[in-house]
């Protein structure tokens, strides 16, 4: 069976900048998948492209088995897909009740009640005195309300204040756990130790892992820390095994990725007056990949404009300077 994401050696280029740069990957049904990466790394440029926003430069994207660039395809897997852009914008002017009844006439709403209850909004007021938080809970029933297969975000936790970012975690999880399938790119490590089993993080176009999060803290290792009245000499503790050693307060904060045999039989030469040790942070994983090479720097996006009142346009297709797709 075709996984519902399927990327092969995929190329998005922007005249000279290689947005997406030879970028393969499946994302396997039930999987709740992240996307990192710095700014302008790519993320956006991916997931728009995978949902038929962008033309690929080349190669493949696939999403539930459709070609990106299949519109009539992309058409039909609509009402099995959910898309959340990173900067919905809603026509101003109508309320939330009337956005909602218009995508309700596209896709379906059969879960709009339960979603509301769970990110309530004030479904009267227009949606231009909607906050931030509000506007992104509406933009999380408008994409969600017909039960999708396939759930598919960009940054969906922007704006929400922490309650509702718990709760929207746990919605993610009955997604799963009803056998929907979840990708979504974020800046939020946390977020991602919360909730990924598998993550994938993109540089300046190419991935540069792609791994279960509990393998890749595996093999990150353990941060040792040592505390002796003793001179504790780093060189002593560089061995096979110590990926980094640095002074740290009253002693040395070292990275042990294994041998720890070692690592006991020459702490014996000190005397040890606390011994710490505990799991790498994420944020140290995460920063370790981020860091080899150098980011570009963010720039405007077209946002992923939704416009109920288009009679002609499918509101999810977005505005962009190359197609609108039907998803
Ligand atoms: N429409 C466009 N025209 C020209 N360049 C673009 C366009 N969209 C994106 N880019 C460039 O492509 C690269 C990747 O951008 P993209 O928005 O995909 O990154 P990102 O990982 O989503 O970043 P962020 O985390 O800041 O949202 C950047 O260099 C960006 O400037």
């Amino acid at each position: 069976m075709t996984p519902p994401i399927h990327l092969a050696d995929l190329h998005k280029h922007f005249g000279d900048v290689k947005a997406v740069d030879g970028v393969s990957l499946d994302v396997e049904q039930g999987e709740i998948f992240g996307f990192l990466g710095p700014n302008g790394a790519g993320k956006s440029t991916t997931i728009r492209t995978l949902l038929g926003f962008l033309h690929p430069t080349s190669g493949t994207a696939q999403v539930l088995g459709t070609d990106s660039t299949d519109r009539a395809g992309m058409r039909e897997v609509k009402t099995e897909l959910g898309y959340l852009p990173s900067d919905v914008q809603f026509p101003e002017g109508v309320t939330g009740q009337q956005a909602l009844d218009y995508y309700a006439g596209l896709k379906g709403d059969e879960r709009r009640e339960d979603l509301l209850a769970d990110f309530p909004v004030p479904l009267d007021r227009k949606i231009k005195t909607y906050s931030r938080g509000n506007r992104q809970k509406l933009a999380i029933v408008q994409a969600f309300m017909h039960e999708p297969d396939l759930l598919v975000m960009d940054e969906p936790t922007a704006g929400l204040d922490p309650l509702v970012q718990e709760r929207f975690y746990d919605f993610l999880d009955r997604e799963v756990d009803r056998g929907a399938t979840v990708f979504f790119s974020t800046h939020i490590l946390s977020e991602v130790r919360r909730m990924c089993e598998r993550v994938a993080i993109i540089r300046e176009g190419q991935l540069v892992t792609v791994e279960e999060i509990d393998d890749l803290l595996r093999k990150s290792g353990k941060v040792v820390h040592v505390q002796s009245p003793d001179h504790l000499a780093p060189d002593d503790f560089r061995f096979e095994g110590v990926a980094s050693v640095e002074a740290a307060s009253g002693g040395l904060r070292l990275l042990v990725t294994g041998n720890y045999d070692e690592l006991l039989d020459r702490l014996t030469d000190y005397h040890v007056t606390d011994l710490e040790m505990r799991e790498t942070a994420i944020e140290d994983v995460f920063m370790h990949f981020y860091d080899e090479g150098t980011a570009d720097t963010p720039e405007a996006m077209d946002s992923d404009t939704v416009d109920p009142t288009d009679p002609d346009g499918d509101p999810d297709a977005g505005q962009t300077e190359e197609v609108s797709p039907d998803v």
